[in-house]
């Protein structure tokens, strides 16, 4: 049997990569490695439940616009449905779903009691003011009243939102049940119990396996070459992080292109300089330009995709020269690619491992708030390197004890506790 979409989402075109369809094939491979019965295999792939909404906005021009929204909650084994929602032209229910779907196994790996979810509009937030921008969060959100709610499905930031959406959010959610529900989400600001250290913690996380990736390998992290694709959020973050550290970040690029400076770039520099840029980085000064594409092929020890999936594909891997990928993204490197990359020693760090990081502190501010105790950065730091380390140990382990590589050792930790969380509830004979 192969496991695909069990959704009719995506027209299948020449190639089109459906992410459902790989997750699916990530899902098979552990299922397999696991010895899972093909009957909860075939559970696992299905989302729980697809909700597809209309959100009708009106202009700032007076025009009204309706645009489409989504939110697939994939599981809630272990926990709420819990993952982020993208504002990005690229969604689709497809894609929505397969993130979905990584959220369970990134949960259940790192050991939080969460399920998955995802959600997304397909817009380039860009294109719209932030009035605009406010009413179609609104909208949206209230057309998911029904199927969000504090120990039901928690949303969180993910491209192309942050922590002024997510205030948004719990505004809209507590005007319409009548009381304030901080807990409705995560990520969000500190004055409505957000939590120091969620802005940069999906960079940091990313920061903490890059670092014990080059330890594994002997190799310092002091002059580092590192090539970092996206600095917003999570590139950006671990960009500061790294560099701090005393990494060399040779390259990073956003939508609008890259930059390449063979003995490292300024990050602090760049940072006040993107600042005043409307977000690009292209033009700063002791830097040259360079292409998306030709920055995923410089010579470089860590190679750190921290934007869109399907960045790394069967077209430009034997190009790759990394030694150490590390996908800050979630899915940025496609299964052909994958299998490329493994078969030639490169290390893959998984998505569901490495950029955990946001996650994990997500649940930290979700506790710290049921809690009504808020803690200082450094015990949110602390509290989400020793989950980091936690789970970076089981996956090499796991690895080593049953010679498999750390993307199948990763997804068969997550896979196995869902089916094992699955059995013990009787969900199935
Ligand atoms: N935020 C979180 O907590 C979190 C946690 C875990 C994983 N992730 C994952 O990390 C990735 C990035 O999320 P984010 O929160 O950092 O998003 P973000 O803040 O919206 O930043 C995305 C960055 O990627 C750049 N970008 C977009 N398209 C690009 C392209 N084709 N080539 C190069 N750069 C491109 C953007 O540039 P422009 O500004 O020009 O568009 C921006 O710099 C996503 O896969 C997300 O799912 C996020
Ligand atoms: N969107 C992030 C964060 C999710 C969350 O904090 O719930 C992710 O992909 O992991």
């Amino acid at each position: 049997m192969v496991l695909k979409s069990p959704l009719p989402i995506e027209p299948e075109t020449p190639g089109h990569i459906c992410p459902l369809d790989q997750a699916c094939s990530y899902l098979q491979d552990a299922g397999k490695e696991l010895n899972l019965d093909p009957g909860v295999l075939a559970i696992l792939s299905h989302p729980r439940k697809v909700v597809t909404v209309s959100i009708p906005v009106k202009l700032d021009n007076g025009q009204i616009q309706v645009l489409t929204g989504h939110r697939v909650q994939h599981s809630d084994i272990l926990g709420p449905y819990k993952g982020g929602i993208r504002y990005h032209p690229a969604v689709t229910l497809g894609e929505v779903s397969a993130l979905a779907m990584l959220m369970t196994w990134k949960c259940a790996l790192l050991g939080i009691p969460y399920g998955g979810a995802k959600g997304g509009i397909a817009i380039n937030p860009q294109s719209y003011s932030v009035g605009e921008l406010e009413r179609i969060t609104r909208r949206y959100i209230s057309e998911l009243i029904k199927d969000i709610g504090p120990s039901v499905d928690i949303p969180a930031p993910d491209m192309g939102t942050s922590a002024r959406e997510m205030a948004w959010m719990m505004d809209t959610y507590s005007v319409n049940v009548g009381h304030a529900v901080p807990g409705i989400v995560t990520g969000k600001p500190l004055s409505i119990g957000g939590s120091l250290g969620r802005e940069k913690a999906t960079g940091r996380g990313v920061m903490i396996i890059v670092r014990e990736a080059l330890a594994e390998r002997g190799k310092p992290l002091t002059g580092a070459r590192v090539v970092i694709q996206g600095f917003g959020n999570v590139g950006h973050a671990a960009a500061e992080l790294l560099h701090q550290l005393g990494a060399k970040i040779i390259a990073v690029s956003t939508g609008a292109g890259g930059i390449f400076a063979t003995n490292g770039l300024d990050i602090p520099a760049l940072t006040a300089y993107r600042a005043k840029n409307h977000r690009s980085v292209v033009g700063f000064p002791q830097a040259v330009a360079i292409s998306n594409v030709d920055l995923l092929t410089l010579p470089c020890d860590v190679l750190i995709p921290a934007a869109l999936e399907n960045q790394i594909t069967r077209e430009n891997v034997n190009q790759v020269q990394a030694e150490i990928v590390a996908e800050a993204a979630n899915g940025p490197v496609t299964l052909a690619a994958n299998q490329s990359l493994e078969a030639r020693g490169v290390t893959v760090l998984p998505d569901i491992l490495t950029n955990a990081g946001g996650v994990v502190v997500s649940y930290l501010e979700w506790v710290q708030g049921l809690s009504y105790v808020f803690w200082d950065e450094e015990r949110v730091n602390h509290e989400m390197e020793k989950l980091m380390l936690q789970a970076y140990h089981q996956v090499i382990q796991q690895s080593k004890s049953r010679q498999i590589s750390l993307r199948l050792a990763a997804y068969t930790l997550g896979v196995g506790r869902v089916a094992q969380a699955l059995a013990d509830r009787g969900l199935y004979p």
